[in-house]
């Protein structure tokens, strides 16, 4: 049974959520553009979602109703945190020991091994310049603790190879697989392709380990949430849910984001629209997604206890959230239960599954969707990915925006 839908979670019981709501016009899409829906899909009404209406800062403020004796199981809307102190390592169903091993495996990575072992409770050991080796010694997350010094692994074995390329042209004869799941809410699965994924996940590594990169963000509360996060281009508080440009638990700068995301990002959208126009006619002008140059690109890191509450992504200036100007998310590794809707109330919730290489737009009428991660579905992420990457085991997920 899935953390979904264990009973007694806050999702009460069953699959509810995966239910649509057929009263509600901009959610009675869901079907697929090239079967005539669009009109439909598209919303005769204006999005009931209100642009002005919600107080920024307190949407995603931590809550006072987590258990913190839980295994904090339970998902609820505005549960983008964690219990205190918690650690996005599964130490629930992965066991105390083999916990501390990890801890350990990734402190050895990082050339700590040699000072200080989880569990020990000697004092907190300072590095020598002798035990320089390059590494950088501030706290890191390696989304790839196996990776060798000497380079990216980037020959996988010759069955998951071939595995790969059998999937990669039943992907191609199958032609665009693109869906359109609301109006200006556009999914295409499958559309990063394998040696894409490889690299995101290569360049997200890097930067994830060096300065400004991948930390576990919490609240002034000591709140934490469950996944680790870089931002690229600016950062992100989650606790005054602003934009600025240092991050204020260490001042380090975040890195800027690659041009080669950036372009992924705008042919992205440009392929939606071509998709939107060649299947709706001129007639649904107003219902492409508007395109953008993303300036801010958050980097989460899920592992298989990982998840983010329902949220809004408002925090971006006024100008840019009135336009539409859209999210583009990207899905790489281990598949997550998305939920997106128009109010917060997660049992009106539609739900779909992301799989690895699956882009994900929401823009325009609704750019304001409230959005979330209700569970990672463990050991999803295709073989040849993780063989080729190292990544270690959960999803990567990485949203772009043009504040
Ligand atoms: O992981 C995802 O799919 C969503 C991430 C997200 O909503 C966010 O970072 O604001
Ligand atoms: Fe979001």
């Amino acid at each position: 049974m899935s953390r979904y839908n264990r009973p007694g979670n806050r999702y009460g019981a069953g699959n509810s959520v995966s239910k649509v709501d057929d009263t509600r016009s901009v959610w009675k899409p869901k079907a697929k553009i090239n079967d005539g829906s669009l009109d439909s899909a598209s919303g005769k009404s204006d999005s009931k979602i209100k642009h002005t209406d919600v107080d920024r800062r307190t949407d995603w403020k931590p809550k006072a109703e987590i258990d913190e004796s839980s295994d904090s199981a339970s998902f609820s809307q505005n549960d983008r945190s964690t219990v205190p102190g918690e650690s996005s390592f599964d130490d629930s169903a992965f066991g105390v020991e083999t916990f501390k091993q990890t801890l350990n495996e990734l402190n050895e990575y990082n050339g700590f091994k040699k000072v200080k072992q989880y569990g020990d409770k000697s004092p907190e050991p300072t590095l020598n310049a002798s035990d320089d080796d390059q590494r950088p010694k501030h706290h890191v997350f390696d989304i790839c603790p196996k990776k060798s010094s000497s380079g990216f692994k980037l020959k996988p074995s010759l069955l998951a190879m071939n595995r790969e390329k059998r999937n990669q042209i039943k992907q191609s004869t199958k032609g665009q697989n693109i869906e359109i799941l609301g109006p200006g809410i556009v999914l295409l699965k499958g559309y990063i392709s394998f040696d894409d994924q490889i690299s995101i996940v290569k360049t997200c590594r890097d930067l994830g380990i060096g300065v400004g990169g991948f930390y576990q963000p919490g609240y002034n509360s000591g709140t934490k949430l469950h996944l680790q996060m870089m931002c690229l281009g600016k950062n992100w508080d989650p606790d005054t849910h602003t934009y600025t440009e240092l991050r204020s638990s260490d001042n380090s700068k975040p890195p800027g984001i690659p041009e080669k995301f950036s372009d992924m990002v705008k042919k992205a959208i440009h392929d939606s629209n071509e998709f939107i126009r060649g299947n709706s006619g001129s007639l649904n002008e107003g219902k492409v997604v508007p395109s953008m140059s993303p300036d801010i690109c958050i980097v989460n890191f899920y592992t298989k206890t990982g998840r983010l509450g329902l949220h809004q992504d408002k925090d971006e200036s006024e100008k840019s959230l009135k336009k539409g100007l859209p999210v583009v998310s990207f899905s790489i590794g281990d598949s997550a239960e998305f939920l997106y809707g128009e109010t917060r109330a997660i049992d009106e919730a539609d739900k779909v599954t992301l799989e690895s290489g699956d882009v994900l737009i929401f823009g325009g009428k609704s750019r304001l969707i409230y959005h979330g991660v209700s569970s990672i579905i463990p050991d999803t992420a295709p073989t040849s990915l993780m063989e080729a990457s190292d990544m270690r085991p959960g999803r990567l997920n990485l949203t772009f925006r043009m504040y």
